[in-house]
C-alpha cells in the first residue's frame, strides 16, 4: 500500500519563552490520502491554524516542534531550504482567510498570478498569462483578461479569493490547505467560493485539508472530519457528523444554530426570496 499523501504523527508544538512554556499542540495525528478531503474542525484557539502552519514549517520563532510530518513519505521537518521552498510553492497550495493579506497591493493581478511561475520555473510569461486567464475563467472570474491589469483594491473580497484559488491551481499542487477560506467574505460570496474550491479539487483529484469552525460546512464538502480541542484531535472519521462519540463533538454539534436561525441571519435578497421561504418551510416541518 502506498504512503498517505500527508501524514502527521504525534505532533507537539510548544511556545518557549524566557518565563514559560505553552504546550499548544499535544500529539496531533492524522493522515490524508491523495484526492481525499479532510475537515479539521474545532472552536477558536483549538490549534487548527497552528497545525497547518506546522505542516508548512511556518510556525513563529520560539516554537519547538516534535513528532513527524511526512509528505508522500518524505519528512517535512527534515527538508532542506530549497526542497522546503519547492514544497511550499509547488506541492502544496494555500488558501487563507483574508486574500488581501496575501497580495502585494501595488502589483497587478496579472503580476501576482504570473510572477512566481516565471521566476521560479522559468516559464514564458505569455504562456503563464494564457493559462491564468483560462483558470480565472474556470473559477468564475469574468472578463479575465481585463482583470489581469487591475489592482487588488479594485476587486471585491470574493473576486480576490477566486484570484487566489486560480493562483494556487496555476502551480498544480497535489494538496490544498484551506484555512477558513470563506470567513472574511460576505454571505453570498462565502457559498460561491466554497463551491468553487469543492468543484475544482474534485475535478483535479486534489487532496484538501479544510480548516473551519463550521462542522456543517466541513461535513458537506469533506470525506472525513477531525475534531480538535485544546491542541488535540479528540475524534476523527467519516462517522463524526452523524454519530459522534466524543462528548466535545456532541457539544459542538449541539451548539450549532438550527437551519431556521441560520436562515434568519442570511440577507434576504430578492432573487432568493422564494428559496429562502421554501427552506424555512422545510425547516419548520
Ligand atoms: N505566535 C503565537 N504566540 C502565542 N500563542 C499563539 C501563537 N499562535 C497561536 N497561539 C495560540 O495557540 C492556540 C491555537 O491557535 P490557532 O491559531 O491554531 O487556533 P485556531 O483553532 O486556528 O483558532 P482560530 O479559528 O481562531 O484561528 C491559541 O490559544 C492561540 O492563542
Amino acid at each position: 500500500m502506498s504512503a498517505p499523501l500527508l501524514e502527521i504523527a504525534d505532533l507537539h508544538a510548544s511556545l518557549i519563552t524566557k518565563y514559560r512554556r505553552l504546550d499548544l499542540l499535544n500529539g496531533v495525528s492524522l493522515t490524508l490520502d491523495r484526492g481525499e478531503a479532510l475537515g479539521l474542525v474545532g472552536e477558536s484557539g483549538s490549534g487548527k491554524s497552528l497545525t497547518t502552519r506546522a505542516v508548512l514549517r511556518m510556525l513563529a520563532p520560539g516554537f519547538q516542534t516534535t513528532g513527524a510530518i511526512r509528505y508522500n513519505g518524505e519528512s517535512v521537518l527534515d527538508m532542506g531550504r530549497e526542497r522546503l521552498r519547492r514544497f511550499r510553492a509547488a506541492d502544496v497550495g494555500m488558501i487563507f482567510q483574508d486574500p488581501r493579506a496575501h497580495v502585494n497591493p501595488v502589483h497587478t493581478v496579472g503580476d501576482f498570478l504570473t510572477e512566481a511561475l516565471v521566476r521560479d520555473r522559468g516559464l514564458p510569461r505569455a504562456d503563464v498569462e494564457r493559462r491564468a486567464v483560462q483558470l480565472l475563467d474556470e473559477v468564475g472570474v469574468r472578463h479575465a483578461e481585463r482583470r489581469l491589469k487591475q489592482y487588488p483594491h479594485e476587486l471585491s473580497g470574493g473576486l480576490l479569493q477566486r484570484v487566489m484559488i486560480a493562483s494556487v491551481l496555476l502551480a498544480e499542487p497535489e494538496l490544498l490547505l484551506a484555512d477558513e477560506p470563506t470567513t472574511a467574505l460576505d454571505v453570498t460570496a462565502q457559498s460561491d467560493v466554497m463551491a468553487i474550491i469543492d468543484e475544482q479539487r474534485r475535478a483535479r483529484g486534489l487532496a484538501l485539508l479544510f480548516i473551519t469552525h463550521d462542522l456543517e460546512l466541513a461535513n458537506a464538502c469533506c470525506d472525513r472530519l477531525a475534531v480538535m480541542y485544546a491542541g488535540e484531535i479528540v475524534e476523527q472519521g467519516s462517522h463524526v457528523y452523524d454519530a459522534p462519540t466524543h462528548p466535545y463533538t456532541v457539544e459542538l454539534l449541539g451548539a450549532r444554530p438550527s437551519i431556521e436561525e441560520r436562515l434568519d441571519r442570511l440577507p434576504v435578497l430578492e432573487y432568493n426570496l422564494e428559496l429562502h421561504n421554501e427552506l424555512k418551510e422545510r425547516a419548520a416541518l
